[in-house]
């Protein structure tokens, strides 16, 4: 999948929502809901707390599903499109929004939504993080690992919400815009207090896109099919000259030294993995990173295949 914000194939958007926990996200869901009764929304929210959603926030039109009792980015990675699937075969939304728990991180869900079953029927819009900005500020109060997902998912989003800024001065207002210049120089900042903000700020819908602005920066991912094996030698090598920009890499190969053998190979971190696969699955390889130099790696994965 192509981060394509034109939607011209008239898929269902995603629209990632990630943020640390009380950043604001149910806040913004709510708003996104109330402010868009005449499109057709459906939700995804993967909560680790018990708090009623349905009633409270979302009102009886806007179906939603749930993962529960483990984290989008963990344990639930496959019941994203399951439900994802659910969700469309049962609703038909234009939109569907995933509200993550606080704690997972944003590369996780959209690798989630890069499953062929998803691609298939919908496209990520693109990852809005949210932060309550006088936490942000203090992050550095935090562990290491906390404040390291707190800058990830600033980091990684194509929307950064600036919230709760009636908490902070101005002076702080000042510092936490220069802070997420520094860590996310192309995204776009928004100031909220509660969330209030134009929804069409976000840029849901095909039309009020720009898509040159979107198109050269956040996470993207492209797909190439291989139409019969290569040579694993050859795909080691490229590997190994790949950039940190690639985030992630998954999907199915042959090789020629066991032709017949499907693998399923993951790559994460740097880290290859190989593994027998059963079926005999389309040889497609989805490649998910920051900056893809998209021709380069096309021209790459034609090298393996024919070369
Ligand atoms: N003062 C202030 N409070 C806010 C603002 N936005 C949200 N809140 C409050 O902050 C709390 C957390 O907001 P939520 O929208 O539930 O945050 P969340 O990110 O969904 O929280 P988790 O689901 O726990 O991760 C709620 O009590 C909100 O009413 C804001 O701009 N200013």
């Amino acid at each position: 999948m192509e981060m394509n914000i034109l939607n011209q194939e008239r898929k269902m958007n995603i629209l990632i929502i990630s943020g640390f926990l009380g950043s604001g996200k149910t806040t913004l869901l709510a708003q996104i809901i109330k402010k868009n009764q005449n499109k057709k929304i459906a939700i995804l929210m993967n909560e680790l707390g018990g708090f009623n959603i349905d009633s409270k926030i979302l009102g009886e039109e806007t179906p939603y599903n749930e993962l529960l009792n483990g984290c989008i980015c963990c344990d639930l990675k496959s019941d994203v499109a399951i439900q994802i699937n659910d969700l469309y075969h049962r609703h038909h939304p234009e939109l569907i929004i995933i509200e993550a728990t606080g704690v997972a991180h944003p590369v996780e869900i959209y690798d989630a939504c890069t499953e062929p079953t998803v691609t298939k029927i919908a496209q990520v819009l693109n990852i809005t993080t949210i932060l309550d900005c006088s936490r942000f500020l203090d992050r550095n109060k935090f562990s290491y690992t906390v404040k390291h997902l707190m800058e990830e998912q600033v980091k990684y989003a194509h929307v950064v919400i600036l919230n709760k800024m009636d908490l902070v001065t101005e002076d702080e207002q000042q510092q936490i815009i220069q802070q997420v210049t520094d860590l996310n120089p192309k995204a776009k900042q928004i100031q909220t207090t509660y969330c209030a903000l134009d929804t069409a700020q976000l840029e849901y819908y095909g039309a009020h896109i720009d898509a040159h602005n979107h198109m050269h920066h956040g996470i993207q991912s492209i797909v190439y099919e291989f139409s019969g094996a290569i040579d694993a030698r050859q795909f080691v090598e490229w590997l190994r000259t790949l950039p940190d920009e690639i985030l992630r890499i998954k999907g199915f190969i042959k090789f020629r030294e066991n032709p017949t053998q499907v693998v399923l190979f993951q790559y994460a971190y740097g880290i290859p993995q190989y593994e027998e696969e059963m079926m005999n699955l389309p040889l497609k390889l989805v490649i998910i990173g920051e900056q893809l130099n998209k021709e380069k790696l096309l021209n790459q994965l034609d090298l393996l295949q024919f070369g």
